[in-house]
């Protein structure tokens, strides 16, 4: 089954870190047959667009992913998630696939609580939630089954091979299930197979 999916890779960052996550998780989505759209919740600097409410009714597949703040996601993803209430409301939302990243200064600092934050507005959408588990032996040396989470110990670790590789099982086991979710999906208003 090689269904064409779409997905839109959601996230805020103000150091980068995130930033360079949701690329790995892009440019894998793209390897894996997906058309991406690649949005920050505000303008990058380059200039290339934000995130748009469009971008997760275009998708088949929402991965989103936010910084660590006080154990819970930044205000600036927050006020793009308050923006849907709209496409909430008409049920636009419903039946995609979603999954969650982050990004913290320490270890355990509040990664998971951040990825149960985003699941938590996931479910309201009806979404199908797919994460990571420990369904590659890369989750093993990550170790977050919730979803790629990166530790950059105080701004001194960037990005590395252990966080990328969990980007790309995450990204991969994504474009998998959003081809089968959207083989099934069904109109919420109509009813009717889409
Ligand atoms: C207001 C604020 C609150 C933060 N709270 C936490 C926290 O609870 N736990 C933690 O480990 N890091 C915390 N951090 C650090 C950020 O999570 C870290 O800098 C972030 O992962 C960097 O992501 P970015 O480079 O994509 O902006 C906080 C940073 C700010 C500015």
């Amino acid at each position: 089954m090689n269904t064409a999916v779409n997905v839109a890779v959601v996230h805020y960052s103000r150091t980068g870190h995130v930033a360079e996550i949701a690329r790995e998780i892009a440019e894998t989505a793209e390897k894996a047959g997906a058309d991406v759209r690649l949005r920050p919740v505000e303008p990058a600097p380059d200039g290339g667009p934000a995130a748009a409410p469009d971008d997760l009714l275009w998708a088949d597949a929402v991965i989103m992913g936010s910084p660590t703040r006080f154990g819970n996601i930044a205000g600036e993803l927050k006020l793009f998630l308050d923006s849907l209430g709209d496409a909430w409301r008409k049920g636009l939302l419903a039946d995609k696939v979603y999954s969650a990243f982050t990004s913290t200064s320490s270890a355990h600092g509040g990664q998971e609580t951040t990825l149960h934050a985003l699941m938590t507005s996931f479910h309201h959408f009806g979404g199908i939630l797919v994460p990571p588990g420990y369904t590659h032996p890369d989750k093993f040396a990550d170790g977050n089954p919730y979803g790629t989470a990166h530790c950059t110990a105080g701004a001194t670790r960037p990005v590395d091979d252990t966080t990328r590789n969990a980007a790309r099982v995450q990204a991969e086991r994504v474009v998998r299930f959003a081809r089968a979710v959207k083989a099934v999906r069904t109109d919420h208003r109509t009813g009717k197979e889409e």
